[in-house]
C-alpha cells in the first residue's frame, strides 16, 4: 500500500476519535457524511483520505466502525503501545502524566525524567521522577521513540539533544521556543496561548 500523505495522516487522529466515541455510543458503522462532518473535513476529503487504508467502506452502507479504528490505529502504528518519555515533571509535566486518557489512544508514558534533585524519586502520576543524568538509559531501555518536552525554555535544546541522541525521532515540545531536530527527527510544538490568541481574532474579541 502507498504511504499516506502527510495531510491524511494529520487528520487520522481526529478521525480516530470520532470513531472511538461512536464505538463508545455502541455504533458499528458510520457513514461518511456522518463521519467527516463529526470530523470537520468534507466527505471528500474523508473518502479520499480513507481510501488509503484500502476498501473499507461500502456504497449505501458506510464504513464498520471497528474495522476502520483498527486500520486507522494500524496505519498510525498505534495498535502496538509506544512508550513515551516525559521530560519535566513541573506543573504541565504532572498533569500529563497523570492523564489517563493517552492509553485508549495507543500512548503510554513510560518514564518521567527531571533535572530537579529535589524531585527524583517522588510521585508523578502513577511514575517516579528519574534524574535528568539517567536520560539516556531511560530512552535507551525503554525503547521510547517518542518523547514530551515540559521544561522551561531555556532547557529545551538541550534535552532535545540528549533525547535524539537517545534514540528518540518524535517530540512533543511544549516549552515556547524552536527547538533544532536532525532529518529524519520530528518535532510538533503545542502553544495554548497562541491557539487561545487566534480564537480571539477570529472571534473579534482581540484589542
Ligand atoms: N505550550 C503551552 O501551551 C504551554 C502551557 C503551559 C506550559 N508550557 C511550558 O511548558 C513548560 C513547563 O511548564 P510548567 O508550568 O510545568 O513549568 P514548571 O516550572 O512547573 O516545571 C518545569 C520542570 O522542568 C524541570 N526542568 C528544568 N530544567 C530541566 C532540564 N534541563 N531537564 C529536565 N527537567 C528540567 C524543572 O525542575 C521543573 O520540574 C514551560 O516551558 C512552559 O512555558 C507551555
Amino acid at each position: 500500500m502507498t504511504p499516506l500523505p502527510q495531510a491524511a495522516v494529520a487528520r487520522m487522529p481526529v478521525y480516530l476519535r470520532v470513531l472511538s466515541q461512536l464505538a463508545a455510543a455502541g455504533a458499528s458503522r458510520v457513514s461518511s457524511a456522518q463521519l467527516a462532518d463529526s470530523s470537520g473535513v468534507s466527505a471528500d476529503v474523508l473518502r479520499r483520505d480513507l481510501s488509503g487504508l484500502g476498501h473499507l467502506g461500502q456504497r449505501g452502507v458506510g464504513y464498520p466502525v471497528e474495522v476502520l479504528r483498527q486500520a486507522i490505529s494500524q496505519a498510525l502504528g498505534l495498535n502496538q503501545d509506544q512508550s513515551v518519555v516525559l521530560v519535566g515533571a513541573g506543573h504541565l509535566g504532572t498533569a500529563l502524566a497523570g492523564y489517563t486518557g493517552f492509553a485508549e489512544r495507543g500512548l503510554r508514558i513510560c518514564a518521567v525524567v527531571d533535572a530537579d534533585p529535589a524531585l527524583a524519586g517522588t510521585a508523578c502520576g502513577p511514575l517516579s521522577v528519574q534524574p535528568l543524568d539517567d536520560l539516556t538509559t531511560v530512552v535507551e531501555d525503554s525503547g521510547a521513540r517518542l518523547a514530551i518536552l515540559a521544561v522551561p525554555a531555556a532547557a529545551a535544546q538541550k534535552v532535545a539533544d540528549l533525547l535524539v541522541r537517545a534514540g528518540v525521532q518524535g517530540i512533543l515540545n511544549f516549552a515556547a521556543v524552536e527547538v533544532s531536530v536532525p532529518p529524519g527527527v520530528s518535532v510538533r510544538a503545542v502553544d495554548l496561548s497562541a491557539e487561545l490568541q487566534l480564537l480571539a481574532f477570529r472571534n473579534g474579541t482581540a484589542g
